[in-house]
């Protein structure tokens, strides 16, 4: 166990921020953190505290308050007693009746200052999670094929709540220690400089071990985020992984996988807890040795009638007093990394570009006719190869256009600019004449519907998951689509029919069914052109003779792109665009392209060989 703990000191891991997820080269590793990093992330959560300032402007005057009766108490125990000593009649019982006074304003001050604070830091952290969520959702497709979902939802969950659980105790400890620590060592400085002195030599000794313990600390607890991030993308991989971990039988290999990142977790978590559990002791030991010597100095002074006993007894307590807040800074200081940790995961999503914005003088687009051109346009995902290479073609309205060829030629790219989810780096793609660069994201997205393969359905109702083509669409509408996608059969077949619940993605209905849903949902979007991905996986004659019906209703009279996969949709399109290896090799009809040979006969002949159902195209 203590070998396996000793681990990472042995072979310490080199920092990688996000993982192979975000696919950095070895070259790339982000630099470690350092002091400067921590300034410029301490700046930035600085920036969502200050737009609370008022209500932290009420808090650091709670604190000021709290700390100067916090100092005034034992002020007015040390009075009392030599006030008692010196025969000075009753004088001491009204001390101590102020006292009481003193002790009750420290609590209600206390108690004003923490409930300030806590709401400052659940508004803080709220306005965190709200903006790194819409944050999230204005990035680019291409920040979401580097990443887990897990990792990033772990940014939003356990990094926010460490961030919030620091702001909601430890600030106020920090104001409060050092408020408290200036007052004690102006009061000690007033009454004894000689004696303050001698409480400042274990000053030193208290920095010397607090920087060898964070150096260590440190870089750990910034560690552990990073693991709790990677172990929760594993988790969320492996649960929506199952059925393929079941069907290979991968269980024992994928709870391996877990225990390792389990165990990264726990050593860095150990080493962290453990070594900064050094600092209560060093500052006990560094206190008792300060209170001996005030003590046995004391007592000299004293008894040279140099000081009075209420002064030394006031000393003690300051003493006590004056490493309090030491201590107390020196434990948040720990807390306060592991929020710059998880501070500095949720400005790193912060900072990442959104989708490129529309220009400026980008225009809403209009009901469009759907007549689509692409003009010589080539796109490389990486800035190196080209994945497309000068594709050019023409869709007129209404017109049905079929994308075939190998796997991995480019249909789902050639997608991909026709949506905007990326932008070519050569040649112009136009809608209706108008450059799709010069359009507005939003208005071109919104005349689109897209059937994909891999249908998403929300968790809820039948409805409600029709209606998110449309969402102010009636109940009557809804069912309209339904029939016409051919779905409305099926749905009322089930217990239920349209209130009929769905788990997440569908949980509960089959692969065909959910594609039916999903050309409902486009039936009622009523959109002016529409991106088909044909199933590939196989589907029930009966099943596939609703969807292509289904199908055929959803496509009249708009611009569809159909990445076909099957012989009979081919077929009925307008239009065939051949790629291969990011080219355009054939275009024509059907017939045409089966006329002039080349790559589409010989796909045709692959696919009549493969019994004409589910050819390679
Ligand atoms: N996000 C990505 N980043 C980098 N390369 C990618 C990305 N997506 C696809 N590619 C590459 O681009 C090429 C074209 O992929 P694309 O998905 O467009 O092919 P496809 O014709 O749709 O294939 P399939 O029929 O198998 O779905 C492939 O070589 C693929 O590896």
């Amino acid at each position: 166990m203590f070998k396996t703990l000793l681990e990472p000191f042995r072979h310490p891991r080199p920092v990688i921020e996000l993982g192979e997820g975000r696919g950095l080269s070895s070259g790339q590793k982000p630099k470690a953190a350092g002091a400067k990093d921590w300034s410029s992330t301490l700046q930035r959560l600085w920036s969502f505290l200050a737009e609370r300032r008022v209500k932290l402007i009420l808090v650091l005057v709670m604190v000021v308050f709290s700390s100067g009766f916090s100092l005034l108490g034992p002020f007015m125990i040390g009075r009392a007693v030599d006030i008692y000593l010196e025969g000075g009649g009753s004088h001491w019982g009204l001390y101590l009746m102020g006292l009481g006074a003193v002790y009750a304003l420290y609590s209600l001050t206390s108690w004003l200052q923490n409930i300030w604070m806590i709401e400052i830091s659940q508004e803080t952290v709220f306005r965190m999670r709200s903006e790194l969520f819409s944050h999230l959702h204005r990035l680019p497709i291409s920040f979401f094929n580097r990443r887990q979902q897990g990792e990033i939802m772990s940014r939003l969950t356990n990094d926010i709540e460490n961030v919030s659980s620091t702001l909601n105790s430890s600030a106020i400890e920090i104001f409060t220690g050092v408020l408290t620590l200036g007052g004690t060592v102006i009061v000690m400085l007033w009454l004894s400089p000689l004696l303050t002195l001698l409480t400042f030599i274990v000053v030193p000794l208290m920095a010397l071990g607090m920087r060898w313990i964070t150096r260590r600390t440190g870089p750990l607890f910034k560690q552990r985020q990073r693991n709790m991030g990677e172990l929760n993308g594993y988790i969320e991989e492996t649960l929506s992984g199952q059925r393929v971990i079941k069907a290979f039988g991968q269980e024992r290999r994928v709870i391996s996988g877990f225990r390792e990142r389990n165990n990264r977790i726990m050593l860095s978590g150990f080493w962290a807890q453990s070594i900064s559990g050094f600092i209560p002791k060093l500052m006990n030991g560094l206190n008792d040795l300060s209170f001996a010597i005030v003590a046995g100095f004391g007592g000299i002074l004293a008894i040279r009638g140099s000081i009075t006993v209420g002064v030394i007894l006031v000393f003690v307590e300051y003493t006590r007093q004056f490493t309090r807040p030491l201590n107390d800074l020196a434990n948040q200081w720990n807390s306060v990394l592991s929020a710059i940790a998880g501070a500095e995961r949720v400005f790193e999503v912060l900072d990442e570009d959104t989708e490129a914005k529309d220009e400026k003088a980008a225009s809403p687009l209009g009901q469009i006719r759907g007549e689509v051109k692409f003009r010589d346009v080539s796109f490389s995902y990486n800035g190196e190869a080209d994945t497309l290479n000068g594709i050019s073609f023409e869709a007129r309205p209404g017109e049905m256009i079929a994308l075939v060829g190998p796997t991995g030629a480019g249909k789902t790219t050639l997608i991909g600019l026709l949506s905007r989810f990326y932008n070519p780096s050569k040649g112009t793609i136009t809608i209706d004449g108008k450059d799709l660069a010069s359009i507005r994201r939003e208005s071109l997205r919104s005349q689109m519907a897209f059937v994909l393969q891999d249908t998403f359905l929300f968790k809820g109702s039948i409805r409600d998951n029709i209606r998110y083509g449309r969402l102010d669409a009636s109940d009557e509408e809804v069912e309209k689509a339904a029939r016409m996608a051919n779905a409305h059969s099926f749905i009322m077949r089930m217990p239920g029919g349209y209130d009929r619940m769905l788990s997440a993605d569908g949980g509960g209905i089959s692969q065909g069914q959910k594609q039916l849903l999903a050309i409902a949902r486009a039936i009622l979007a009523e959109p002016a052109m529409l991106v088909l991905d044909e199933a590939t996986s196989s589907i029930d004659t009966v099943t596939e003779l609703k969807i292509q019906e289904g199908l055929h209703s959803l496509m009249k009279g708009r611009t569809s792109f159909v990445i076909a996969h099957r012989l009979n949709t081919i077929r009925m399109a307008n239009r065939i665009l051949v790629l291969r290896d990011g080219k355009l090799v054939q275009q024509g009809t059907h017939e045409e392209l089966l006329k002039q040979g080349g790559l589409y006969s010989e796909l045709v002949m692959g696919a009549a060989g493969n019994g004409a159902k589910r050819p390679s195209l």
